[in-house]
C-alpha cells in the first residue's frame, strides 16, 4: 500500500470505474453521463445528501437567476411547468429526479481528506473520513473526477477589532430568511448576488440593512430587458462580437435600463463584466430588486471596512455605523489543494491551470468538472466531455480483459 501521511484506513475499497468527489450538479451530471454509456462509477460527498450547496448553504427566497434552460442537466430537462427562473425548491426537486432517474446513488458523510496518484499501481488512492463514525476508507481507482465545486468553502475575511463587536457574526451560506433579523441593524458585508438578495430579503423583514461595496465598484445587470433576459442577450452576442465589445453594449444597456449608479455610491469597476467573471470569477449582479431598495434608502450602501468595535464598525471614509449583527457575503473558494495531492493540475486557488475549455482532463485519469466559472452551462459541458474521454478509455480497458 503507498504510504500515507494518516493513519492507514480501516476499510479500503476497488471502485470499479472513476471515483467521483462531490455529489452536487457536477459530480451527479458526470455520474449520468458516464452511466448513459454503460460506465459505473462511485460519488463520494462529504454530506448527507445530494446538491448539499443547494440544499443546506443557500437562503429560502433563492431561485436560480439566468433562464432556467441554461441550468439543465445533460439528458434531462426540467419539466415543462417549471417557470423561466425555478425556485431552489423545484432546482433541488429536479436535481433528486436526475440522481434517481440515472440510478445514481452517492456515499454520504465521505469527507474526502486526501488523494494520490500511486503510479507504480497506475492507480488513484482516495481516502474518506466518515462524518458520523470517522472511520477512514481508501477507495482505489483507475480514475479521479474532481466535481468539489467553486464554492466548497466560504471566505470570511479577517478585520481588526472583529473580537470586540459583540453581537451575532455569520456567513451567509447560513442565512436562511431576515425573520431572525426584524428591526435590527445589519451590516452585510459584499455586494455580490448574495449580498444583494440577502439585503433584499432583510428589507422584506423589516430588518435595516447597510451593504459595503469595497472601493464602491461592483457591475449591476438588469436582469432582464424588455421581457428578455441580458445573460441570454450576452450569450447571443458572444456568437457574433469579442468578448470585450460584448462588455461595451452591456454596460451601455446596464446605464440606459437602470440609470447612473454613480449616485447610489456605486461604480463599474474597469474590467467588463463578463471579462471579471472569467478572469477572476467576479460574477456581476443580476438585479432583482435591490437597487430599487438602495434608490429608495432601505438599503445604505457604505464603502469598506476599516475595523470593528464593539456594536459596530469603522469604514474606510472612517465614518462609524451601528450594527446590531453582521453577514458576510463575501464569498466562496474551492477546497482542491486542501486534500488533492501531488498533482499540479489544479493551482493554488484550487482551480484548473488550463482556462476553459480545455481545464477538464488532467494526467493519468484525473478529470474536473464544474471549474469554468460558467455556472451550471459550463458543469454541463465539461461533464459531457470527461463521460465520453472516459468511456473511450474503459472500452479499450475492457476489450482488452
Ligand atoms: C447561491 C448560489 C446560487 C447560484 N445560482 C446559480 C444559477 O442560478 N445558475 C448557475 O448556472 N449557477 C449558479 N450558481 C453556481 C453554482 O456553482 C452551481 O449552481 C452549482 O451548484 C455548481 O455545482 P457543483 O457540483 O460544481 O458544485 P456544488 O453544488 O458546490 O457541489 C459540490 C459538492 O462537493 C461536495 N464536497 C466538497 N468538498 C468535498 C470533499 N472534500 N469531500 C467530499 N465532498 C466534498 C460538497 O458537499 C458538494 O455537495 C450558484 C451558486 C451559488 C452559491
Ligand atoms: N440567485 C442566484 O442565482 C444567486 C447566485 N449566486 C452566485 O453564487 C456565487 C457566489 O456569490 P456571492 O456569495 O455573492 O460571492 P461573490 O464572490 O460573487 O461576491 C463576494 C463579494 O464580497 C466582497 N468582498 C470580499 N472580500 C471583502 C472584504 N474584505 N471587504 C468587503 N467586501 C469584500 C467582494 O467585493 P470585491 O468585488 O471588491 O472583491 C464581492 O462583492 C456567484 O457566482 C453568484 O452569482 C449568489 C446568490 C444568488
Ligand atoms: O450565478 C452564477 O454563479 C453563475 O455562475 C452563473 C453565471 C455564469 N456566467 C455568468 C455571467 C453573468 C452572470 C451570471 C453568470
Amino acid at each position: 500500500m503507498a504510504a500515507t501521511t494518516a493513519a492507514a484506513a480501516s476499510r479500503v475499497v476497488w471502485v470499479n470505474g472513476p471515483i467521483v468527489v462531490g455529489a452536487g450538479p457536477a459530480g451527479l451530471s458526470v455520474a449520468a453521463c458516464l452511466r448513459a454509456k454503460g460506465v459505473p462509477s462511485v460519488i463520494l460527498d462529504r454530506a448527507d445528501c445530494v446538491a448539499s450547496l443547494w440544499q443546506r448553504r443557500t437562503y429560502d427566497r433563492l431561485r436560480l437567476h439566468l433562464p432556467r434552460h441554461f441550468c439543465e442537466l445533460p439528458g434531462m430537462p426540467f419539466p415543462d411547468h417549471y417557470p423561466e427562473y425555478p425556485t431552489k425548491r423545484q432546482f433541488v426537486d429536479y436535481l433528486e429526479a436526475y440522481a434517481a432517474q440515472a440510478g445514481v446513488e452517492p456515499r454520504f458523510n465521505q469527507a474526502v481528506t486526501s488523494a494520490r496518484y500511486d503510479a507504480a499501481a497506475g492507480l488513484w488512492r482516495v481516502r474518506a473520513d466518515d462524518a458520523v463514525s470517522g472511520e477512514a476508507t481508501e477507495y482505489i481507482g483507475r480514475w479521479l473526477v474532481v466535481a468539489t465545486g467553486e464554492n466548497a468553502e466560504c471566505i470570511v475575511p479577517e478585520f481588526e477589532g472583529a473580537k470586540e463587536f459583540g453581537g451575532p457574526v455569520s456567513h451567509v451560506q447560513e442565512y436562511k430568511s431576515g425573520e431572525a433579523y426584524r428591526g435590527k441593524r445589519v451590516l452585510v458585508v459584499g455586494c455580490g448576488n448574495s449580498g444583494m438578495e440577502v439585503c433584499l430579503d432583510l428589507c422584506d423583514h423589516n430588518a435595516l440593512p447597510a451593504m459595503v461595496v469595497r472601493d464602491s465598484k461592483v457591475h449591476v445587470l438588469p436582469r432582464e430587458m424588455f421581457g428578455v433576459a441580458t445573460f441570454s442577450v450576452a450569450v447571443f452576442l458572444l456568437r457574433f462580437l469579442p468578448l470585450r465589445l460584448v462588455d461595451m453594449i452591456l454596460v451601455f444597456l446596464a446605464r440606459l435600463f437602470l440609470g447612473n449608479l454613480e449616485k447610489l455610491g456605486i461604480r463599474r469597476p474597469a474590467g467588463g463584466p463578463l471579462e471579471l467573471k472569467n478572469s477572476r470569477g467576479r460574477t456581476p449582479v443580476l438585479d432583482i430588486g435591490a437597487l430599487a431598495r438602495i434608490r429608495s434608502g432601505d438599503i445604505e450602501v457604505v464603502p469598506g471596512i476599516r475595523r470593528f468595535f464593539r456594536g459596530g464598525a469603522e469604514l474606510a471614509d472612517g465614518r462609524r455605523v451601528a450594527a446590531d449583527a453582521v453577514i458576510f457575503a463575501t464569498g466562496y473558494h474551492s477546497n482542491v489543494p486542501q486534500w488533492l495531492k501531488g498533482s499540479d493540475f489544479f493551482t493554488e486557488d484550487g482551480y484548473p491551470r488550463v482556462p476553459f475549455p480545455h481545464g477538464w482532463k488532467g494526467e493519468s485519469g484525473l478529470y474536473s468538472v464544474g471549474f469554468t466559472r460558467r455556472g451550471l452551462s459550463g458543469v454541463s459541458s465539461d461533464a459531457v466531455k470527461v463521460a465520453h474521454d472516459i468511456a473511450t478509455a474503459w472500452e479499450q480497458q475492457t476489450s482488452t480483459l
